[in-house]
């Protein structure tokens, strides 16, 4: 029999594109509100109990008043993904970013509540995590870490900014050095010392890119570029959503060369004779960034077909 799941917030951004992604895969049902029941809380309530997994694709306030209704319903309660960041680092959700620990797959697979991860901190744990792990970065190392993302990352207000004024060509923001993902990244990536975050909006819809630029010889063993690249393989390897990359020869990376697919590909580029590195991960906010790696969670916890997942995903970006 189909699973059934609602995906509260489906005609926003994110809601979209994983409605989109469910089509195509076989044994998931996706149930909807008409659209002028799509606020009436009682429409909701009723809804969520009467399906296997809730979606929440909404801005975090309106997810943790979801959330709570969701808790509400005691056992008849169906088991919940959240999108938004409300509950990236709380107690009793299982962070959703499969690729980051052995464990983790099967951790989202018996979990009933699951945050699906940010589109920066994805790149960014993506890139630190090994590297702590591995002993080459020490956790209270000082860490910078630089991005850019297309506008479809503000959701339907800055796609609107940017369709209807133009917006502008490239700008930072969160210069206040406290934006929502700090807590994220460092809790995840096993930083004990908060990472400086720069994250910036380019003119473009869909792609990103995360940085983190390294001096090597301030690191305690004095690691090479490879000792680092070879901790990232070792860590993705066999893994389909996140690919190390070869350096490209053009020594130069497109913001948007991974819109349109849900994989995120890394890469490090160095400066041998200088001892400098930048890491980087590529990836489309609203693909592993968002509705990729929802889709992938969402068949780990209704124990779904993996290749029907992918199969959805490459039909929709054909
Ligand atoms: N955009 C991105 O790249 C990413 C977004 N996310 C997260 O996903 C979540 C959704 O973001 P995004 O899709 O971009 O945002 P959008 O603004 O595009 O969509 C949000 C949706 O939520 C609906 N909504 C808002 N408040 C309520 C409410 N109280 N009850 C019911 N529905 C409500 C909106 O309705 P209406 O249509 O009426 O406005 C809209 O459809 C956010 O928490 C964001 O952090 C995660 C990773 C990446
Ligand atoms: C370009 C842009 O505005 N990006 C958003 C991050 C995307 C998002 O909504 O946050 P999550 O990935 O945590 O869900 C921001 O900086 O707040």
């Amino acid at each position: 029999m189909s699973k059934r799941v609602f995906i509260d917030g489906e005609a926003g951004t994110t809601g979209l594109q994983i409605v989109e992604r469910l089509r195509r895969v076989d044994g998931v049902v996706v149930q909807s509100l008409d659209l002028h029941a799509r606020k009436d809380n009682a429409a909701r309530r009723a809804m969520m109990a009467s399906v296997d997994l809730v979606v929440l694709c909404l801005p975090d306030e309106a997810a943790r008043e979801a959330a709570d209704m969701v808790e509400g319903l005691g056992s008849a309660a169906p088991r919940l993904l959240d999108a938004s960041s409300a509950h990236r680092i709380s107690r009793g959700w299982t962070y959703g970013f499969s690729e980051m620990a052995p464990e983790q797959p099967q951790s989202i697979a018996q979990a009933a509540r699951v945050s699906n991860p940010g589109c920066y901190p994805t790149g960014a744990i993506a890139l630190l995590k090994p590297l702590v792990e591995a002993g080459l970065v020490p956790a209270d190392f000082p860490i910078t870490i630089n991005a850019v993302s297309g506008y479809s990352g503000g959701g339907k207000s800055l796609i609107a900014d940017h369709n209807n004024a133009g917006g502008p060509a490239f700008e930072l923001y969160g210069l206040s050095l406290n934006h929502k993902h700090v807590p994220e990244i460092a809790h995840h990536a096993g930083l004990a010392r908060r990472p400086l975050f720069v994250p910036s909006i380019g003119h473009f819809r869909q792609g990103m890119l995360v940085s983190v630029p390294l001096h090597l010889d301030a690191l305690p063993g004095r690691p090479t570029a490879r000792e680092i690249e070879c901790a990232l393989v070792d860590r993705y390897d066999g893994a389909t959503q996140v690919k190390v990359r070869m350096t490209p020869a053009e020594q130069r990376l497109d913001a948007e060369g991974a819109a349109g697919s849900d994989v995120m590909e890394l890469f490090v580029f160095e400066n041998e004779a200088e001892s400098q590195a930048v890491l980087v991960a590529r990836l489309d906010n609203l693909g592993k960034g968002a509705a990729g790696a929802a889709v992938q969670n969402i068949g780990l916890m209704l124990g779904l077909d993996a290749r029907s997942a992918a199969a959805g995903k490459v039909a929709m970006h054909a």
